[in-house]
């Protein structure tokens, strides 16, 4: 796919405010700090679109982007970020669970892991959650660039692992750099292939 057009459309806080769930959408998420605005920005090919920072946990919003005026990639709020308080981790599993879990017109959830770690709990813990819902989804290894493919292997490896303790099969997996554009046809490609089959859901439009 190539990618002509792609617009930031809103950031919210309240599910009720996102856009009519008429167009497919492509819900982004992972630990703080992974890698998601990067990726956004080098799948879109626009620098500037999501926000990168070094600053774990600035992205705080659902934020809606319309790529080539008719599909949406969705920035979602990073989780596991160490400082954040109780009551806000209370609040952004709910809200985010509430979006993925109601969203009709979602295809797929890309959960970001970072290539160069070891299986981490929170993001095997946030896997098991979407298999429970029966959301879809597949797992994006990023900053590829970082160590050597060997390693980055063996991380994989050792994530599939993890997961085969609660699931049949693995979900599939890309494996991504943002410095060197890594997995970013076969991402658009995978979508690609989803939207040609996408239909309109069924919803009801606010009062
Ligand atoms: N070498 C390398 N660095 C990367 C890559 N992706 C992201 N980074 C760096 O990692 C840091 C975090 O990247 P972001 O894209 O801001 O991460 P994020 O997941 O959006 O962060 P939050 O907004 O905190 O959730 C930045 O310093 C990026 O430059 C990559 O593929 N390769």
């Amino acid at each position: 796919m190539i990618v002509k057009s792609a617009e930031f459309i809103c950031s919210n806080t309240q599910i009720s405010k996102l856009p009519p769930p008429v167009k497919p959408e492509y819900a982004f998420i992972g630990r703080s700090n992974v890698g998601k605005s990067s990726l956004i920005n080098t799948l879109t090919g626009k620098k500037g679109l999501a926000k990168t920072s070094q600053t774990p946990g600035k992205t705080q919003l659902i934020n809606h982007f319309l790529i080539n005026e008719n599909w949406y990639i969705v920035d979602l709020p990073g989780y596991g970020y160490a400082r954040a308080s109780k009551a806000n981790k209370a609040n952004w599993d709910k809200f985010i669970h509430t979006y993925l879990d109601k969203r009709e017109s979602l295809q797929c959830v890309m959960v970001l892991i970072d290539s160069r770690l070891e299986p981490q709990k929170i993001d095997i813990e946030f896997c098991n959650w979407l298999g429970e819902k029966g959301l879809s989804f597949v797992l994006v290894f990023t900053k590829a660039d970082k160590q050597s493919s060997v390693k980055t292997d063996q991380n994989i490896a050792k994530f599939r692992k993890a997961m085969l303790a609660t699931f049949d099969e693995v979900p599939q997996f890309f494996i991504t750099s943002s410095e060197t554009q890594l997995g970013r046809d076969e991402i658009l490609a995978f979508i690609s292939n989803i939207n040609q089959h996408f239909e309109v859901p069924f919803f009801n439009p606010p009062a």
